[in-house]
């Protein structure tokens, strides 16, 4: 099953740039797709687009079965909160709250409450389970991470939007993080889209797709770096 498919997707800015033109694509139900490209190639719009946080400004997404273009702000709201996980490269994480605060706030917010045993199942996952009472500064970036990849999780969403999720950290707590987020695609079965620039991340999913100039120019099905590296090499001009 497509857990989100968009169909001929352009976007252009107010300045008139054009950062996404006709892009058609399928996020297949439980695989991790990568999305590389050159600076400026549109990595950033095709995720904000795909996840309804822009909106298009011809043609279609569909997340989970809903075509949101029609959606109004609101219920585009609605629809991210409780179907769709977000993990963003700097964690996100609210200082002032504990882990289990964080992690718990956007089902709060989505006037849901979390299920206490899958939040301990998760932390325990993922090595946290003696940290949900401290706050983020207590803890290393992988943590953060860590905490902030559960919190994505927590609601079961339909897909999950890792954007340069490894960007801030260093190899080992990076090697960690992409170890994390294959684990949830293989042994939960989730759905990842993951926007980096580090061909050693993207040769970790099951599907690399390579932009450049708002198109979708390449789908490399279970991608090495090296390969990916070229790519990126050649597209660059370099
Ligand atoms: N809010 C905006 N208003 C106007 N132009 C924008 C806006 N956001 C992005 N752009 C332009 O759209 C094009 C695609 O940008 P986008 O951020 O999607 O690329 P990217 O591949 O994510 O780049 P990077 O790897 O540098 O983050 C670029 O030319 C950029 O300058």
């Amino acid at each position: 099953m497509t857990r989100v498919a968009l169909r001929e997707v352009t976007k252009v800015y107010d300045t008139g740039v054009r950062a996404l033109d006709g892009v058609t694509l399928d996020l297949p139900e439980g695989r991790l797709t990568a999305v590389m490209g050159p600076s400026g190639s549109g990595k950033s719009t095709l995720m904000q687009c795909a996840a309804g946080l822009d909106t298009p400004t011809s043609g279609t997404v569909t997340i989970g079965g809903t075509e949101i273009s029609h959606l109004s702000e609101a219920a585009r709201t609605k629809l991210r909160r409780e179907r769709i996980g977000f993990v963003f490269q700097s964690y996100n994480l609210l200082p002032s709250l504990d882990l289990r605060d964080n992690i718990t706030l956007p089902l709060r917010l989505a006037g849901r409450t979390a299920d206490p045993a899958r939040l301990t199942r998760l932390a325990a996952r993922v090595g946290l389970a003696d940290r949900l009472g401290h706050r983020p500064a207590e803890l290393s970036g992988g943590q953060q991470q860590r905490a902030a990849i559960i919190r994505a999780l927590i609601a079961d969403p339909d897909v999950v939007f890792a954007d340069e999720p490894t960007g801030a950290l260093d190899l080992r707590s990076a090697a960690e993080v992409l170890d994390l987020l294959r684990e949830l695609v293989d042994e939960l079965g989730q759905t990842v889209l993951m926007v980096t620039h580090d061909p050693n991340a993207a040769a970790r999913a099951d599907q690399a797709l390579v932009m450049a100039d708002g198109r979708v120019v390449d789908a490399i099905e279970a991608p090495t770096a090296d390969r990916l590296a070229r790519n990126l090499t050649l597209l660059s001009g370099a």
